[in-house]
């Protein structure tokens, strides 16, 4: 259970889905899902290998097009968005993912620096310089600032990535399997940061994970994908709570404190 309680806006949904379908040929991956995100919320999505996790965050950033259903994010229906309009909104999203790698070739300044000259181009480089302090001191990271990444630990690296995410202000964060990789102590660390984030920038996110501890740490609510739609939801205990053989496998395939 979270130590400290977020301020959550249940009368503001960042994200509202409804009966969301997708199928590949005709193998169908989501069959009905509903979803609201609110504003402040973490919200964990759980669910074994290819229930269509990733396929939901693509729909969500306007990656992939659904079948069937409404995608509303941050108050636009995402299907009848042009391109132009499409990109504007995906500024608002930072995307944590597992393989969003830093550039090798660049230092941290400018590995954070090339989002930000890239989408605001009249910023003053005073500016820039201010943001991102604010991000590596949120990331607890200012002294790597003129490092190159492969001076990092995969810790340390996965942080200024989340740090890159966080220069555009994003609305949304959604991180894709966030400790993938990384050992229990630094896991720690990130679960920590992604909560941080959290309570610091006031966003909002949907963090997809197989690591139960991870669930457990960050979630304010979850939610689990079983047969191509949310099966469980509540809070990590509410959602383990049950005689469902397909829940308890995955707690107890997944669980390790
Ligand atoms: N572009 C695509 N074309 C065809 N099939 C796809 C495509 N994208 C995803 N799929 C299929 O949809 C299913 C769900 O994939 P998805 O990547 O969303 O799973 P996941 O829950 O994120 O799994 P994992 O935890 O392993 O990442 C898989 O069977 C996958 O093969």
């Amino acid at each position: 259970m979270k130590k400290n309680i977020p301020k959550i806006d249940k009368s503001n949904k960042v994200i509202a889905i409804k009966g969301l379908k997708k199928a590949f040929d005709e193998f169908e991956v989501l069959r009905g899902v509903d979803l609201d995100l609110y504003k402040g919320e973490n919200l964990v999505v759980l669910g074994r290998s290819g229930t269509g996790k990733s396929v939901l965050i693509k729909i969500i950033s306007g990656l992939l097009r659904q079948d069937e259903g409404q995608v509303n994010v941050l108050g636009q229906d995402i299907n009848s968005l042009s391109q132009k309009e499409l990109d504007k909104l995906r500024l608002k999203i930072g995307f944590s993912f597992q393989n969003s790698a830093l550039y090798d070739s660049m230092t941290v300044r400018e590995n954070l620096e090339f989002p930000l000259i890239r989408n605001s181009r009249d910023m003053t480089r005073k500016e820039i310089d201010r943001i991102i302090n604010i991000v590596l001191e949120a990331v607890g990271l200012s002294q790597t600032i003129d490092q190159m990444p492969s001076e990092l630990s995969g810790g340390q690296r996965k942080r200024i990535g989340i740090a890159r995410t966080l220069i555009l202000k994003p609305d949304i964060m959604l991180y894709d399997e966030p400790t993938a990789g990384l050992d229990p102590i630094t896991c720690i660390e990130i679960n920590a940061l992604i909560n941080q984030v959290q309570r610091r920038f006031n966003t909002s996110s949907i963090i997809i994970t197989h690591d139960l501890t991870c669930a457990r740490a960050v979630g304010d609510r979850l939610v689990m994908l079983l047969d191509g739609q949310f099966q469980r939801q509540g809070t990590f205990e509410e959602v383990f709570e049950t005689d469902d053989e397909r829940v308890k496998s995955f707690y107890n395939y997944n669980f390790i404190d």
